[in-house]
């Protein structure tokens, strides 16, 4: 019978229940109550009936939900059944529960309440009564059995052990008394039965022997596996032994590797240490011995000591004798710079003016010279009709004389010298100036030729022709002087007279009418086309002078720049600079007013000497390209090496870029000049003398920086001994 809990329990049966057959067939499993019913169908005393019934009622009060078996909590239903309390109830379900496993079958129910109910109606016997029960249970159980067992005779016996031994029970029952009494209870009561019972039991055996078989099966099938298992264990056992061997043996060399190494690194170490030892050892040795020696120093330098700290004495107090003397210096230092500024001061203001009246006297004596030219072109053209008019006079007497002589040269020679060249403009004005050719002005105002001037034989016109001179000297300090106010003096003589008059050709020469020199203005200057560069001069002095160069190629524009820098205009076709020139303009730059003294250089090859002279006493240096002709460019660092050979690197200088107006015509990029201005540390503009573009503002820089430059040599020099720092020019 399966237990709610699917548990199989085998169980002593009581008399006259049921076995697990239906009411008709075999095999049809029955419902808990159909047993209880079948009970009432066998013989039962009325009492027994109506327990029985009532058992019935009780168990589906108990299986409301018909499941066939009551649990614990179902009992609690019969509380309002019976007059029992809830822990009466629990203590009925735990005596009710024979097998203990929480659940009550029907069977449990009805034999357990049996005695419940005898128990009842004797309730003052009621613990005995129920023991009395059970033992009678259990004695008219024995007794049964034993009776079963007196009874049974000897067929009966050999017909059961014979049914055994057909069913094979020996193998599958350890205890046949069971089966054996239940054989016997059918046999006696139910005989009908017994082939059913027989049957089934064959079936049960026969279930029990494959079971066992399969048992056997498994437990064989168990038993290999595991010897299998073993069997793999004890070789897996032996690899591992095997591999633990041979890891220990590895181990083991590694071991006596490692150890060898291990000893050999711990006695090289020995080595090592025994050697930094010996080094030790030597070394403490050397250090006693530089101990002591210092030890001896210390002696010595303790005795030195003193005598420094004497002389170190003896020095404070001469220092201190040397500072009075310093401070004395200083203030001498500083008197003396005040004299000196004052004198600079004054010197300045003399050249200032000394310049201003030779700029005066210079644009007097271009007056004069354009005069001159104008008059020597007069004189010559007089000349020339003189000469043609003895020439037509000698003519006529010759061919009076003897008219069949033949013709001679022609009326242009006097253009054309010996050897058939004509002769330049300029040649005829050097004749004119009587200045020899080949030569160039000398720094002197002397003309450069192979012997000292004054030494050489006075010419035909008397002492050696003096062509016109002004002493421009920046060499020795800038004080230009006169040499024998020649302007003044009546001018001598044009050569060809003298020659025409040497060589003895005869004829009326119209003496030149006596030079009228154009009234001069009361200062004794000329008043002529040639205006003087109208500096912005203000009533006061100025308060610096700058001496500034102007170099650069021939027609990069210098004097076209400075004439529309000094004048503010610009003349197209200027002459070409000879030699030097020098303009003279103030400006006003933070409010103090800086005269800029500005020589323009000739830029042709062949004055190349005269300026590199100039260089030597500039305050700045202007360079100047034309960024239409890359030629003028390229030329501009040898400008710069020159201006560097002469001055070093402590003259600011200024980098132009003229003739912008002309920029379709441009051949040198902005870039480049910007490029070459940086890397030597140059101020650079772009410019036009044409439109005046940037002439103001990059002569006003300069100006400027030439100030600033002055001011911080100023006060450099005030604190003694401090070098003026050259500042970079253009900030870069
Ligand atoms: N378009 C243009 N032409 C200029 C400019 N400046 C000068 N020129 C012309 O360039 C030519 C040379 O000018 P100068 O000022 O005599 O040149 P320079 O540098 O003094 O020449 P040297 O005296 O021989 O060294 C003249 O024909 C000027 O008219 C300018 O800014 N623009
Ligand atoms: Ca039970
Ligand atoms: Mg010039």
């Amino acid at each position: 019978m399966a237990a709610p809990d699917g548990r199989v329990v085998s169980r002593p049966q009581r008399l006259g229940q049921g076995s697990g057959r239906g009411p008709k067939g075999r095999g049809a499993c029955l419902h808990p109550l159909d047993s209880l019913e079948q009970k009432e169908t066998q013989e039962q005393t009325p009492g027994q009936l109506d327990m029985l019934r009532k058992a019935q009622e009780f168990f589906q009060t108990c299986d409301a939900e018909g499941k066939g078996f009551i649990a614990r909590k179902d009992m609690q239903r019969l509380h309002k059944e019976l007059p029992l309390s809830l822990e009466d109830l629990e203590d009925v379900f735990d005596a009710l529960d024979a097998d203990g496993n929480g659940y009550l079958t029907p069977e449990e129910f009805t034999t357990g309440f049996s005695h419940f109910f005898f128990s009842q109606n004797n309730p003052s016997q009621e613990d005995a009564g129920e023991q009395v029960a059970q033992r009678h249970e259990e004695k008219v159980y024995q007794s049964r059995g034993n009776e079963d067992l007196g009874d049974m005779g000897e067929d009966e016996e050999a017909q059961f052990q014979m049914l055994m031994d057909r069913l094979g029970a020996q193998k599958v029952l350890e205890d046949e008394s069971d089966v054996k009494q239940l054989w016997l209870q059918l046999k006696k009561d139910e005989p009908h039965l017994l082939s059913n019972f027989e049957d089934f039991l064959t079936r049960i055996f026969s279930q029990l022997q494959e079971a066992h078989e399969e048992k056997n099966e498994l437990e064989y099938a168990l038993k290999r596996k595991i010897a299998a298992y073993d069997e793999e264990i004890q070789h897996l056992y032996e690899e591992m032994e095997q591999q633990i061997k041979s890891e220990k043996e590895q181990f083991l060399l590694k071991d006596t590797e490692r150890f060898q190494a291990r000893s050999q690194e711990l006695e090289q170490k020995l080595l090592c240490k025994e050697q930094e030892l010996e080094q030790l050892t030597q070394k403490q040795k050397r250090l006693e011995g530089q101990c002591t020696a210092l030890h001896h120093d210390k002696h010595e330098t303790k005795a030195e000591n003193t005598k420094l700290k004497l002389t170190n004495q003896e020095l404070a107090r001469e220092l201190e004798r040397t500072s009075w003397e310093l401070q004395d210096a200083q203030q001498q230092l500083e008197s003396l710079q005040q004299e000196a500024c004052k004198l600079h001061q004054e010197k300045e203001m003399e050249v200032y003016r000394v310049t201003e009246s030779l700029q005066r006297e210079k644009a007097g004596l271009l007056k004069q010279l354009d005069f001159l030219r104008e008059r020597n072109k007069h004189l010559r053209d007089e000349r020339d009709i003189c000469f043609q008019k003895n020439k037509a006079a000698k003519a006529n007497t010759a061919a009076s004389r003897a008219s069949w002589k033949k013709r001679s040269g022609s009326v242009i020679g006097k253009y054309v010298d010996g050897r058939g060249i004509l002769r330049s403009q300029s040649e005829e004005e050097e004749e004119v100036f009587s200045i020899p050719r080949r030569s160039s002005l000398g720094l002197s105002g002397y003309p450069l030729t192979e012997e000292e001037p004054g030494t050489g034989e006075p010419g035909p016109g008397g002492p050696y022709p003096r062509p016109l001179r002004r002493i421009i000297s920046i060499e020795e300090d800038p004080l230009p002087q006169l040499l024998d106010g020649s302007f003044e003096q009546p001018l001598s003589k044009c050569p060809e007279e003298e020659e025409v008059s040497d060589q003895g050709v005869q004829g009326q020469i119209q003496e030149a009418p006596p030079l009228k020199l154009t009234p001069t203005s009361p200062r004794g200057q000329p008043v002529g086309k040639e205006a003087v560069c109208k500096e912005e001069s203000s009533p006061s002095a100025p308060d610096r002078l700058f001496k500034i160069v102007f170099v650069g190629n021939s027609a990069v524009g210098k004097t076209s720049f400075l004439r529309r820098f000094c004048e503010d205009r610009f003349s197209p076709g200027m002459a070409a600079t000879v030699g030097i020139d020098y303009r003279v303009k103030t400006v006003n730059v933070d409010d103090s007013q800086v005269a800029l003294q500005l020589w323009d250089t000739a830029g042709q090859e062949r004055y190349r000497c005269i300026t590199q002279q100039f260089f030597r006493k500039a305050d700045g240096v202007i360079v100047m390209y034309d960024l239409t002709d890359k030629q003028s460019f390229l030329s501009v660092r040898r400008w710069l090496s020159s201006v560097e050979e002469a001055v070093g690197d402590r003259v600011p200088v200024l980098l132009l870029g003229n003739k912008l107006d002309n920029e379709k015509e441009r051949e040198v990029p902005r870039g480049l000049g910007e490029q070459l201005a940086k890397d030597n540390n140059l101020i650079f503009y772009e410019c036009s003398a044409y439109s005046g573009h940037n002439t103001k503002e990059s002569l006003l820089h300069l100006a400027r920086f030439l100030k600033e430059q002055e001011d911080t040599v100023r006060e450099d020099t005030i604190q003694v001994g401090h070098p003026a720092k050259k500042k970079s020019c253009c900030g870069w």
